[in-house]
């Protein structure tokens, strides 16, 4: 007799295991062989012989790599590891290199030579930083832009025309749901350009999930956040995967993923040196190797970041900053 199968919200069919549960989680990736490129037990995204150069400079050489659906993995690196590259190539934002077969699939679609809306159509959707032009649209256009975007309008044509039309309704209640989950529908009508950096994250975050996408890819989600937010994005994070959502993200800082990720990638001049759970990774001699011999800037992180006292003096510290903003807005 075959196993009960669990549909998540997202119609991700995780078997009988409920993914909101860590010894689950673990119990799923036990048996999964911590090297480079090793099956998974159910790989949502399955990518093959991909590769990226730019001048004399590989960007991109990534012979196998399977993500587990359902889980959050991160894909950690130094600086120039390639994370970026990898990310805009598989989500149709950038070409590989040609002849070298190849190919990557998502969901059971093949995903190769599609572009970036029809990427996002089968449920594979990345945030968008903030950029100007869309810093001078307010918050909710945003959100509203971001179901367009994603539905294969182009962002261009989207941002000239009117955004409300009346068939649209069920669109605004959305966005304004998701606003309250992240916290910014008070702010609705400001211009995302007046939010702080770690509310434009949400922001981002909030808008990519206008489609309820299968898997969310996060570009360095925590950058620039201070560490009261961080908090909240990490939690944000996880309550994305107990819904049922894989999580792909990018992120330079080890000490970011290890508490929230359920398996790290790590990159290294553009190939995957490393998989596992956070703990076998973080003692890799192959993964401090790639993070001593990377450029200097770069470091393991810093613990001391997130200490308790930290994060009570930063709540503090933002509390005071929203007052004096609200005294100066006349609120
Ligand atoms: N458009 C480009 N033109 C030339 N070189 C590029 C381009 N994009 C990336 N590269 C190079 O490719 C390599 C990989 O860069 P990429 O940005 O993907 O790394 P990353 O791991 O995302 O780094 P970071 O953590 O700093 O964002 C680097 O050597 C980078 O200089």
């Amino acid at each position: 007799m075959s196993e009960p199968t669990t549909t998540t919200p997202n119609g991700a069919a995780t078997g009988s295991q409920d993914l909101a549960d860590p010894a689950q989680r673990r119990a799923l990736m036990a048996d999964v062989v911590q090297e480079p490129g090793s099956s998974k037990p159910d790989p949502i995204l399955t990518v093959d012989r991909i590769q990226r150069h730019f001048g004399g400079v590989t960007a991109v050489d990534v012979s196998h790599l399977e993500v587990q659906r359902g889980l959050i993995t991160a894909l950690i690196g130094p600086n120039g590891a390639g994370k970026t590259t990898f990310f805009n190539l598989i989500t149709g934002f950038d070409r590989p290199a040609s002849g070298k077969g190849a190919h990557w699939s998502f969901n059971g679609a093949k995903l190769d030579r599609t572009s970036a809306p029809k990427v996002a159509k089968a449920g594979m959707v990345r945030t968008f930083q903030l950029t100007k032009a869309l810093s001078r649209m307010t918050v909710i256009d945003n959100m509203l832009l971001g179901a367009k975007d994603q539905s294969g309008e182009s962002l261009a044509k989207a941002m000239f025309k009117p955004l409300w039309r009346d068939q649209e309704a069920a669109v605004l209640v959305k966005a304004e749901e998701l606003l309250d989950r992240f916290k910014l529908l008070e702010k609705k009508d400001d211009y995302a350009g007046s939010l702080s950096g770690g509310q434009r994250k949400l922001l981002e975050m909030a808008r990519a999930l206008m489609t309820d996408p299968t898997m969310i890819m996060l570009d360095e989600p925590m950058a620039g956040v201070n560490p009261a937010l961080t908090q909240s994005l990490l939690g944000h994070i996880q309550t994305l995967r107990d819904e049922g959502m894989t999580v792909l993200f990018v992120e330079h800082d080890m000490h970011v993923v290890q508490h929230i990720s359920d398996w790290i990638v790590v990159m290294a001049e553009g190939r995957v040196v490393a998989e596992g759970p956070a703990d076998t990774v973080m003692a890799n001699p192959a993964v401090i190797d790639a993070y001593l011999g990377a450029h200097h800037d770069t470091d393991l992180g810093d613990d001391d970041l997130l200490s308790d006292e930290v994060i009570s003096e930063l709540h503090h510290e933002a509390d005071e900053d929203e007052a004096r903003r609200a005294r100066e807005e006349g609120h």
